[in-house]
Protein backbone atom coordinates (compact mmCIF):
# COMPACT_ATOMS: atom_id res chain seq x y z
CA UNK A 1 0.00 0.00 0.00
CA UNK A 2 1.77 3.73 -0.82
CA UNK A 3 2.79 6.07 2.07
CA UNK A 4 -0.16 7.95 0.34
CA UNK A 5 -2.75 6.17 1.54
CA UNK A 6 -4.06 8.31 4.36
CA UNK A 7 -4.92 11.02 1.73
CA UNK A 8 -6.37 8.86 -1.22
CA UNK A 9 -9.79 8.34 0.92
CA UNK A 10 -11.16 11.76 0.14
CA UNK A 11 -8.52 13.44 -1.41
CA UNK A 12 -10.17 16.53 -2.60
CA UNK A 13 -10.11 17.40 1.54
CA UNK A 14 -6.67 17.13 1.40
CA UNK A 15 -4.13 20.15 2.48
CA UNK A 16 -0.77 19.95 1.21
CA UNK A 17 1.82 21.61 3.28
CA UNK A 18 5.49 22.24 2.12
CA UNK A 19 8.15 23.83 3.43
CA UNK A 20 10.48 25.76 0.48
CA UNK A 21 14.64 25.65 1.50
CA UNK A 22 15.97 21.64 1.58
CA UNK A 23 12.32 20.55 0.80
CA UNK A 24 11.39 22.09 -3.24
CA UNK A 25 14.38 23.71 -3.36
CA UNK A 26 17.98 21.99 -2.80
CA UNK A 27 20.35 23.19 -0.50
CA UNK A 28 23.22 26.16 -2.09
CA UNK A 29 26.06 27.30 -0.14
CA UNK A 30 24.27 31.05 -1.00
CA UNK A 31 20.77 31.64 0.47
CA UNK A 32 20.02 34.06 -2.60
CA UNK A 33 20.61 31.32 -5.16
CA UNK A 34 18.23 29.16 -4.19
CA UNK A 35 15.55 28.18 -6.52
CA UNK A 36 12.65 25.38 -6.38
CA UNK A 37 13.34 22.37 -8.94
CA UNK A 38 11.94 22.93 -12.37
CA UNK A 39 9.72 20.54 -12.15
CA UNK A 40 7.72 21.57 -8.91
CA UNK A 41 5.28 24.29 -10.50
CA UNK A 42 3.91 22.06 -12.78
CA UNK A 43 3.22 19.44 -10.84
CA UNK A 44 1.88 21.72 -8.10
CA UNK A 45 -0.12 23.41 -11.25
CA UNK A 46 -1.69 20.23 -11.81
CA UNK A 47 -2.27 18.61 -8.28
CA UNK A 48 -3.77 22.43 -6.45
CA UNK A 49 -7.68 21.69 -8.13
CA UNK A 50 -7.09 18.03 -7.00
CA UNK A 51 -6.62 19.09 -3.28
CA UNK A 52 -8.60 21.02 -0.31
CA UNK A 53 -5.78 23.71 -0.92
CA UNK A 54 -1.41 23.62 -1.39
CA UNK A 55 -0.23 26.01 1.65
CA UNK A 56 3.71 26.55 1.74
CA UNK A 57 5.11 27.49 4.99
CA UNK A 58 8.93 28.85 5.24
CA UNK A 59 11.27 30.54 7.30
CA UNK A 60 11.72 32.96 3.84
CA UNK A 61 10.22 36.22 3.45
CA UNK A 62 6.32 35.15 1.61
CA UNK A 63 7.16 36.65 -1.80
CA UNK A 64 11.04 35.70 -2.12
CA UNK A 65 9.31 31.75 -1.73
CA UNK A 66 6.67 32.66 -4.36
CA UNK A 67 9.62 34.31 -6.48
CA UNK A 68 12.41 31.53 -5.80
CA UNK A 69 9.95 28.91 -7.07
CA UNK A 70 7.97 30.10 -9.50
CA UNK A 71 4.94 29.60 -7.99
CA UNK A 72 3.25 33.49 -8.61
CA UNK A 73 0.36 31.18 -11.09
CA UNK A 74 0.15 27.88 -8.88
CA UNK A 75 -3.99 28.18 -8.30
CA UNK A 76 -5.11 27.44 -5.05
CA UNK A 77 -1.81 28.70 -3.03
CA UNK A 78 -1.41 30.11 -0.09
CA UNK A 79 2.37 31.04 0.97
CA UNK A 80 2.58 31.68 5.23
CA UNK A 81 6.13 33.15 4.83
CA UNK A 82 8.92 34.14 8.01
CA UNK A 83 7.24 30.52 10.36
CA UNK A 84 3.70 32.68 9.35
CA UNK A 85 4.19 35.93 10.39
CA UNK A 86 3.43 36.73 6.24
CA UNK A 87 0.61 35.67 4.19
CA UNK A 88 0.78 35.63 0.48
CA UNK A 89 -2.21 34.27 -1.79
CA UNK A 90 -3.60 35.71 -5.60
CA UNK A 91 -0.69 37.85 -6.01
CA UNK A 92 -1.20 39.74 -2.76
CA UNK A 93 1.22 39.87 0.67
CA UNK A 94 -0.39 40.47 4.49
CA UNK A 95 2.87 41.07 6.17
CA UNK A 96 2.95 42.62 9.89
CA UNK A 97 4.52 45.94 11.26
CA UNK A 98 8.27 45.22 12.25
CA UNK A 99 8.97 43.50 16.06
CA UNK A 100 10.91 46.97 17.57
CA UNK A 101 13.94 43.95 18.47
CA UNK A 102 15.09 43.43 14.85
CA UNK A 103 16.10 46.96 14.31
CA UNK A 104 17.77 46.74 17.83
CA UNK A 105 19.33 43.33 17.09
CA UNK A 106 20.53 44.71 13.27
CA UNK A 107 21.69 47.86 14.73
CA UNK A 108 24.30 45.92 16.84
CA UNK A 109 25.18 42.71 14.91
CA UNK A 110 28.06 44.27 12.53
CA UNK A 111 29.92 44.61 15.62
CA UNK A 112 29.22 41.23 17.09
CA UNK A 113 30.10 39.09 13.46
CA UNK A 114 33.06 41.75 12.95
CA UNK A 115 35.22 38.77 14.25
CA UNK A 116 33.07 36.02 12.95
CA UNK A 117 35.22 33.42 10.47
CA UNK A 118 35.08 34.79 6.81
CA UNK A 119 32.37 33.23 5.29
CA UNK A 120 29.93 34.14 7.96
CA UNK A 121 27.23 36.07 6.25
CA UNK A 122 23.59 37.91 7.56
CA UNK A 123 20.65 37.73 5.80
CA UNK A 124 18.36 40.22 6.53
CA UNK A 125 14.41 39.01 5.81
CA UNK A 126 13.13 41.89 7.59
CA UNK A 127 10.80 41.12 10.03
CA UNK A 128 14.10 38.36 10.91
CA UNK A 129 17.64 38.16 10.76
CA UNK A 130 19.44 35.23 9.38
CA UNK A 131 23.21 34.40 10.56
CA UNK A 132 24.68 31.65 7.61
CA UNK A 133 27.72 29.72 8.47
CA UNK A 134 27.46 27.04 5.42
CA UNK A 135 30.31 29.33 3.54
CA UNK A 136 32.67 29.19 6.54
CA UNK A 137 35.66 27.16 6.58
CA UNK A 138 34.40 25.00 9.45
CA UNK A 139 30.93 25.68 9.18
CA UNK A 140 29.88 23.60 12.99
CA UNK A 141 32.38 25.09 14.44
CA UNK A 142 31.84 28.55 13.13
CA UNK A 143 28.00 28.01 14.48
CA UNK A 144 28.61 26.72 17.84
CA UNK A 145 31.02 29.84 18.33
CA UNK A 146 28.29 32.38 17.56
CA UNK A 147 25.34 30.39 19.22
CA UNK A 148 26.20 32.34 22.55
CA UNK A 149 26.65 35.39 21.31
CA UNK A 150 23.18 35.55 19.17
CA UNK A 151 21.32 33.85 22.26
CA UNK A 152 22.64 37.15 24.24
CA UNK A 153 21.33 39.25 21.49
CA UNK A 154 18.07 37.42 21.54
CA UNK A 155 17.09 37.43 25.07
CA UNK A 156 18.17 41.40 25.34
CA UNK A 157 16.00 42.42 21.91
CA UNK A 158 13.24 40.45 22.95
CA UNK A 159 13.76 38.16 19.74
CA UNK A 160 13.63 33.79 19.61
CA UNK A 161 16.32 31.68 17.92
CA UNK A 162 15.33 29.95 15.52
CA UNK A 163 17.96 27.21 14.89
CA UNK A 164 18.13 25.61 11.04
CA UNK A 165 21.38 24.31 8.67
CA UNK A 166 24.25 26.06 9.48
CA UNK A 167 21.67 28.90 10.10
CA UNK A 168 20.21 30.19 13.69
CA UNK A 169 17.88 32.68 13.05
CA UNK A 170 17.06 35.78 15.19
CA UNK A 171 12.95 36.48 14.59
CA UNK A 172 9.89 37.26 16.55
CA UNK A 173 8.42 35.14 19.05
CA UNK A 174 4.84 33.43 19.32
CA UNK A 175 4.94 32.18 15.93
CA UNK A 176 5.65 28.82 14.32
CA UNK A 177 4.90 26.56 11.30
CA UNK A 178 2.95 24.74 13.88
CA UNK A 179 0.78 27.36 14.93
CA UNK A 180 0.68 28.26 11.06
CA UNK A 181 -0.45 24.90 9.93
CA UNK A 182 -2.80 24.33 12.90
CA UNK A 183 -4.54 27.49 12.11
CA UNK A 184 -4.16 26.88 8.11
CA UNK A 185 -6.02 23.19 8.03
CA UNK A 186 -8.97 24.82 10.34
CA UNK A 187 -9.64 27.76 8.07
CA UNK A 188 -9.74 25.33 5.03
CA UNK A 189 -11.51 22.71 6.64
CA UNK A 190 -8.99 20.29 5.81
CA UNK A 191 -10.03 16.58 6.38
CA UNK A 192 -6.51 15.03 5.98
CA UNK A 193 -2.54 16.60 5.61
CA UNK A 194 0.49 15.82 4.07
CA UNK A 195 3.54 17.95 5.45
CA UNK A 196 6.76 18.04 4.07
CA UNK A 197 9.72 19.55 5.88
CA UNK A 198 13.65 19.52 5.95
CA UNK A 199 14.94 21.25 9.27
CA UNK A 200 14.41 21.46 12.75
CA UNK A 201 11.86 24.51 12.52
CA UNK A 202 9.73 21.90 10.40
CA UNK A 203 9.25 19.58 13.65
CA UNK A 204 6.64 22.02 15.43
CA UNK A 205 4.77 21.47 11.74
CA UNK A 206 5.14 17.71 12.13
CA UNK A 207 3.62 17.72 15.55
CA UNK A 208 0.83 20.22 14.66
CA UNK A 209 -0.16 17.52 11.56
CA UNK A 210 -0.12 15.04 14.38
CA UNK A 211 -1.97 17.45 17.03
CA UNK A 212 -4.80 18.21 14.30
CA UNK A 213 -6.13 14.27 14.85
CA UNK A 214 -6.38 13.92 10.96
CA UNK A 215 -5.09 11.38 8.93
CA UNK A 216 -1.47 12.21 8.12
CA UNK A 217 1.37 11.76 6.00
CA UNK A 218 4.57 13.36 7.55
CA UNK A 219 7.35 13.55 4.36
CA UNK A 220 10.77 13.87 5.66
CA UNK A 221 12.81 15.89 2.41
CA UNK A 222 16.14 13.61 3.38
CA UNK A 223 19.62 14.76 4.16
CA UNK A 224 22.64 14.15 6.15
CA UNK A 225 22.54 17.11 8.13
CA UNK A 226 19.25 16.60 10.06
CA UNK A 227 18.24 13.20 12.06
CA UNK A 228 15.66 14.31 14.23
CA UNK A 229 12.68 14.89 11.30
CA UNK A 230 13.53 11.65 9.51
CA UNK A 231 12.79 9.91 13.16
CA UNK A 232 9.54 11.44 13.20
CA UNK A 233 8.74 11.31 9.45
CA UNK A 234 6.03 8.35 8.04
CA UNK A 235 8.47 8.49 5.23
CA UNK A 236 11.52 9.72 4.39
CA UNK A 237 12.55 10.88 0.28
CA UNK A 238 16.24 11.57 -1.22
CA UNK A 239 15.53 15.68 -0.92
CA UNK A 240 13.38 17.52 -2.80
CA UNK A 241 13.42 15.73 -6.11
CA UNK A 242 11.85 12.83 -4.19
CA UNK A 243 9.26 15.71 -2.18
CA UNK A 244 8.81 16.78 -5.99
CA UNK A 245 8.01 12.86 -7.08
CA UNK A 246 6.29 11.95 -4.44
CA UNK A 247 3.91 15.08 -4.99
CA UNK A 248 3.55 13.44 -8.66
CA UNK A 249 2.58 10.23 -7.44
CA UNK A 250 -0.09 12.35 -5.57
CA UNK A 251 -1.51 13.62 -8.55
CA UNK A 252 -1.97 10.58 -10.36
CA UNK A 253 -2.93 8.61 -7.41
CA UNK A 254 -6.13 11.15 -7.79
CA UNK A 255 -7.87 10.39 -10.91
O1 LIG B 1 11.57 27.16 6.18
P1 LIG B 1 12.49 26.98 5.02
O2 LIG B 1 11.82 27.22 3.70
O3 LIG B 1 13.21 25.67 5.05
O4 LIG B 1 13.60 28.10 5.19
C1 LIG B 1 14.55 27.98 6.26
C2 LIG B 1 15.75 28.87 5.96
O5 LIG B 1 16.25 28.44 4.70
C3 LIG B 1 17.27 29.20 4.07
O6 LIG B 1 18.51 28.76 4.56
C4 LIG B 1 18.78 27.43 4.19
O7 LIG B 1 18.88 27.32 2.76
C5 LIG B 1 19.98 28.06 2.17
C6 LIG B 1 19.87 27.95 0.65
O8 LIG B 1 19.90 26.62 0.25
C7 LIG B 1 21.29 27.50 2.71
O9 LIG B 1 22.39 28.24 2.17
C8 LIG B 1 21.30 27.61 4.24
O10 LIG B 1 22.45 26.98 4.76
C9 LIG B 1 20.06 26.94 4.84
O11 LIG B 1 19.98 27.16 6.24
C10 LIG B 1 17.06 30.70 4.17
O12 LIG B 1 18.22 31.37 3.79
C11 LIG B 1 16.55 31.15 5.52
O13 LIG B 1 16.16 32.50 5.46
C12 LIG B 1 15.33 30.32 5.86
O14 LIG B 1 14.74 30.76 7.05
Amino acid sequence: MTVLAPLLKAPGEALVALDFDGTLAPIVPDPTQARALPETAPVLRALAPKVRAIVIITGRPALLAVEYGGLADVPNLTVLGQYGLERWSAGSLQTPPEHPGVAEARAKLPLLLAKAPEGVSLEDKGHALAVHTRRAAEPEVALERLRSILEALAEKTGLAIEPGRLVLELRPPGMDKGKALTSFAEEVGAGSVLVAGDDLGDLAAFAAADALGLPAVKVCSGSAEVAALAEQADVVVDGPAGVVALLAELCEEIS
